[in-house]
């Protein structure tokens, strides 16, 4: 039997203002002071679409291979929950913004862990949808406190196809994804504090066979926990079906404590979301420059081919260009990007000394980045400079200094 994962992202849109009010939104506010009319559902409010956010959905769908709807739709789906006043939100459930698209991540596998593997998830579609507020669960006075500052606040939910075979493939997305929402500037993409949210739907299945049946694994906020929780589940179901059991469709969480999966009471009922049309809001329309209708200002509307245009460096696109250009391991490459501030800092040493850049890369890959891991420094925060690098990697080419007088 073989794990299968498919896994459902929330994304938080860095917007100044929520999806469909003038709201703002800001993490750690005081509690329901960023609440409009519309955010708390009062009767005779309407939705007013935040350009801002259809921009971070499309240059989203673009930077991960979609096809970007130049129509999409929204629609209600209907739930009971104090901190979601509407009693539903509004998301995109029968036509999305963007679908069918391709994430590719490495990871370094093989059985020495020393193997840069490189996959492709596909993904589904990406919708944009409301989030929801937040109950605080007041235990001494038993009460539940209700903080609608997140509500209304634009969300991409991105799903993936069921694809992906255990927790070290998910993380390794995850963090890719992560990496390309914070270059495109549509997400920050923060874990811990709610800006990216990880639902792992988990099944096992013997390969031939149709896929069986899935669990949907919530409460995830690293990286590192996604891996172990999936991989928790994984073995849990082999077990429960080697014993003759069955898996059991239903939400589970993830305690960190236990590093174990528990079933969530709450939502052990189907439920019947009752979608239906959103009757406040038109279809989206998207255009491209030359297709803009007669009569429509060019500057109201968003034009995806001037989204794609503007779109930066992708991480990808970056690693290989490192790659070229300082004839360095493609895993070097991963590191320089996914640490903040070492590219500038490897490729400012680089600029500085005659040291060939194979040279240099093992310096800060090793020495640097060895020694600030271990003072869990960050490397901003380097005692050591990269101009002082240059010029020890100086002395040492010249053979002014030995390599461990250097190192020491
Ligand atoms: N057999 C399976 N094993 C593992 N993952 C699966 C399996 N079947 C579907 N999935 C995954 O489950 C997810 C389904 O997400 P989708 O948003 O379509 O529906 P949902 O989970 O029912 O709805 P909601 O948005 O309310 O959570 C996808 O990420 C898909 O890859
Ligand atoms: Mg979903
Ligand atoms: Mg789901």
């Amino acid at each position: 039997m073989v794990g299968v994962v498919g896994l459902e992202i929330h994304a938080q849109i860095n917007s100044l203002s929520k999806l469909f009010s003038g709201s703002q939104v800001k993490f750690l506010a005081p509690p329901n002071s960023l609440v409009s009319c519309f955010d708390a559902s009062l009767p005779g409010t309407l939705p007013v679409l935040n350009k801002r956010c259809v921009e971070a959905a499309v240059m989203t769908g673009l930077a991960l291979n979609c096809s970007i709807n130049r129509k999409s739709l929204f629609d209600r789906k209907h739930y009971f929950y104090a901190d979601m006043p509407a009693g539903y939100q509004i998301t995109q459930q029968r036509l999305p913004i963007a679908v069918d698209g391709t994430l590719t991540y490495s990871y370094l596998g093989g059985t020495k862990r020393n193997q840069m593997v490189t996959k492709s998830v596909r993904i589904k579609q990406i919708q944009l949808e409301q989030d929801s507020g937040k109950s605080l669960h007041d235990e001494p006075r038993n009460q539940t406190l209700i903080d609608l500052n997140r509500a209304g606040v634009g969300l991409m939910e991105l799903v993936m196809e069921p694809e992906m075979s255990c927790g070290e493939e998910a993380a390794a997305a995850v963090r890719e994804l992560q990496l390309i929402l914070q270059t495109l500037g549509t997400c920050w993409g923060n874990m811990a504090e709610g800006q990216l949210r990880v639902d792992a739907n988990v099944s096992v299945h013997v390969p031939g066979e149709p896929l069986g049946i899935r669990t949907e694994v919530k409460n995830i906020n690293s990286a590192r926990f996604l891996a172990r929780a999936i991989d928790y589940e994984i073995q849990r179901q082999m077990e429960l079906l080697e014993q003759g059991g069955i898996v059991q469709n239903e939400t589970r969480a993830y305690d960190q404590k236990s590093g174990t999966t528990l079933p969530m009471r709450d939502k052990e009922d189907f439920q019947d979301y009752r979608f239906m049309p959103e009757p406040n809001l038109p279809p989206l329309r998207v255009y491209d420059s030359a297709s803009v209708p007669a009569g429509l200002d060019p500057s109201q509307v968003v034009l995806v081919d001037q989204l794609q245009a503007g779109l930066p460096e992708l991480p990808s696109v970056r690693r290989d260009r490192l790659v070229q250009t300082y004839s360095i391991l493609p895993e070097h490459s991963f590191t320089l990007v996914n640490e903040d501030g070492l590219l500038d800092y490897f490729e400012s040493v680089v600029k500085s000394t005659k040291a060939e850049p194979k040279k240099v890369i093992g310096w800060v890959m090793k020495e640097l980045v060895g020694s600030l891991n271990q003072q869990n420094l960050q490397v901003s925060q380097s005692p050591v400079s990269s101009h002082a690098l240059a010029e020890l990697l100086a002395l040492l080419e010249a053979g002014s200094i030995s390599s461990s007088a250097a190192k020491r």
